[in-house]
């Protein structure tokens, strides 16, 4: 059970809901994704017009919690402001906090992103704010009440899977709330990566969004988080630099 402060999930896939072929797609990725936590840009809906359609429009909201997120602010401010209007507008009091400071590569900026957690927290939202695979930036987040704590594995859409392994296993050691590895990721394998290394969770768009076959790769990704998971809990075998047999060599008649 994944627990992101009051809400408690079963599936440990958080999923975007970016930049689809089509809004069908997007909904059967969704539903083969198992996911019950959808992530949209604040800025991409329009509020005043909420008949427009749109994927909020297609899907059973009642089966999924919403996490808006704060894309495209560029200050703590910006942040502050949507986040504040996502609450105005009834859709959820859980926020990811996304504010980029390298255009460029996409980048968090750490102390906007800082800045905004606090005062959402003061302000009683429930506050995921999208890091850097900084340990000591994700250390002072959980200082300022993060409720969990989201390093991205590479930058947003690039698919390059985790770069910093070693790094996001300082945030996970010293986490005392959720860690959920979000952006980046470009393949099953990176998702389970993530998860074998004790992630929490993992939030994903372009590389099921973008795949030749977005609803086979949501499935895809499910599977391997649930496999991940799976891995971390049953405890992998330690690398060896020699060889060592897997069948036993004693004890046979013959000998
Ligand atoms: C949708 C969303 O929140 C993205 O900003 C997120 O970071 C996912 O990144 P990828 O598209 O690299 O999976």
């Amino acid at each position: 059970m994944l627990n992101i402060g009051p809400y408690r999930f079963q599936s440990r896939l958080l999923l975007g809901t970016g930049k689809y072929p089509s809004l069908d797609i997007q909904s059967r990725a969704v539903q083969e994704s198992g996911t019950e936590v959808l992530t949209f840009a604040l800025q991409r809906l329009d509020l005043d017009q909420p008949t427009e359609e749109s994927f909020l429009n297609r899907l059973d909201l009642k089966r999924y919690r919403l996490l808006p997120n704060t894309a495209g602010a560029r200050s703590a401010d910006e942040a502050v402001r949507l986040a504040r209007l996502a609450r105005a507008s009834g859709l959820c009091d859980m926020v990811k906090v996304e504010v980029i400071g390298d255009e460029k590569r996409l980048l968090p900026d750490p102390i906007a992103t800082l800045e905004a957690t606090r005062r959402l927290v003061e302000e009683e939202f429930i506050v995921l704010p999208y890091t850097g695979d900084d340990p000591v930036l994700a250390q002072r987040l959980q200082e300022v009440g993060a409720h969990a704590i989201m390093p991205g594995a590479s930058p947003i859409g690039s698919g390059q899977g985790i770069i910093n392994s070693l790094y996001l296993s300082f945030i996970i050691q010293d986490a005392s709330v959720p860690v959920i590895v979000d952006a980046g990721i470009g393949a099953p394998s990176d998702a389970a990566l993530a998860m074998e290394l004790g992630a929490d969770g993992v939030l994903l768009n372009s590389a099921v969004a973008h795949a030749g076959d977005p609803v086979a790769m949501a499935r895809g990704m499910r599977l391997a988080v649930e496999a991940g998971r799976l891995a971390h809990l049953a405890g992998r075998i330690a690398k060896k630099e020699t060889a060592m047999a897997s069948s036993p060599t004693e004890g046979f008649v013959n000998q």
